[in-house]
């Protein structure tokens, strides 16, 4: 099948005030595939994710300059609502970060953002975001219960839930599982699998296994630089450079 393209970084220069952390970095993400990015600590790898929903913006030292192409628009334009473009292309992030408000009204948070007042359409996407989360069964009988008495990784399945309410066609994910257990890393893996049939998925990791296990392609990141991206499979068994390989053996990082 013929793959489509869904999102793209081209030439992109990123600095925090005069420390470049970006490097004309051009990468291409493609529809209902998962990406992992990949690299030794500070390599660039959140701040690259950050600038795909322009979550950077929030940085008033921050200045991009390049593009990224979402369905071939630039979201940096100054004619696009940058609202819109968090809403198409959502977050999850490394530390789960539920509101301190019930299950139910952290999944409809971002729909009440956007202005939907039907209660039966609410209550319908709450339960549609939450069963495509794998958390539905877990919670379907306390969904008026606080979030924040939910374990750490249904706290990031709920925080999935709640990014997935408002459809968007792209998933960031910086580190998700990096604060959970094996069982609940497990689970937001097989998760990720699932997801990947509807969404393009971008994944940060530090793990390389859990890179090798859920992406279909990788990208590695070294000192602001992409260095090299590949199927995941060729990355990591026939990788073309002496900095990827000198990191996925282990020999730093
Ligand atoms: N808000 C900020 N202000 C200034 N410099 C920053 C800021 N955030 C990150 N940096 C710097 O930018 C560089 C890239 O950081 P970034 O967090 O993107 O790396 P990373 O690869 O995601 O690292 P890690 O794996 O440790 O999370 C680092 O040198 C970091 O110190």
């Amino acid at each position: 099948m013929e793959k489509m393209l869904k999102m793209s970084s081209r030439n992109l220069d990123f600095y925090y005030g005069d420390f470049k952390a970006l490097h004309a970095v051009s990468l291409d993400f493609f529809d209902k595939q998962v990406a992992a990015l990949i690299g030794p600590s500070g390599c660039g790898k959140s701040t690259f994710l950050r600038c795909l929903n322009r979550m950077n913006d929030l940085i008033p030292i921050s200045r991009v300059e390049g593009d990224i192409l979402l369905d071939n628009e630039n979201i940096y334009d100054p004619k696009v609502d940058v609202v819109s473009i968090r809403r198409r292309v959502g977050m999850v992030f490394q530390k789960p970060n539920p509101f301190p408000k019930t299950i139910f009204e952290n999944v409809a948070y971002g729909l009440r953002v956007i202005g939907i007042k039907d209660q039966s359409f609410i209550s319908q996407r709450v339960e549609e975001s939450l069963y495509h989360a794998a958390l539905w069964d877990e919670v379907k009988d306390r969904l008026h219960k606080s979030a924040l008495g939910l374990s750490g990784g249904q706290q990031q399945r709920l925080c999935i839930a709640r990014a997935l309410a408002v459809e968007p066609e792209v998933l960031l994910m910086d580190e998700p599982a990096s604060a959970l257990d094996p069982i609940a890393t497990q689970k937001i893996e097989e998760l990720i699998h699932e997801l990947k049939k509807n969404y393009t998925i971008i994944i940060v990791t530090h793990n390389m296994q859990q890179a090798a296990r859920v992406s279909d392609v990788t990208a590695f990141f070294y000192m602001g630089k992409l260095i090299e991206v590949d199927d995941t499979e060729t990355l990591f068994t026939r990788p073309k450079f002496r900095q990827t390989e000198d990191y996925i053996t282990g020999r730093f990082g």
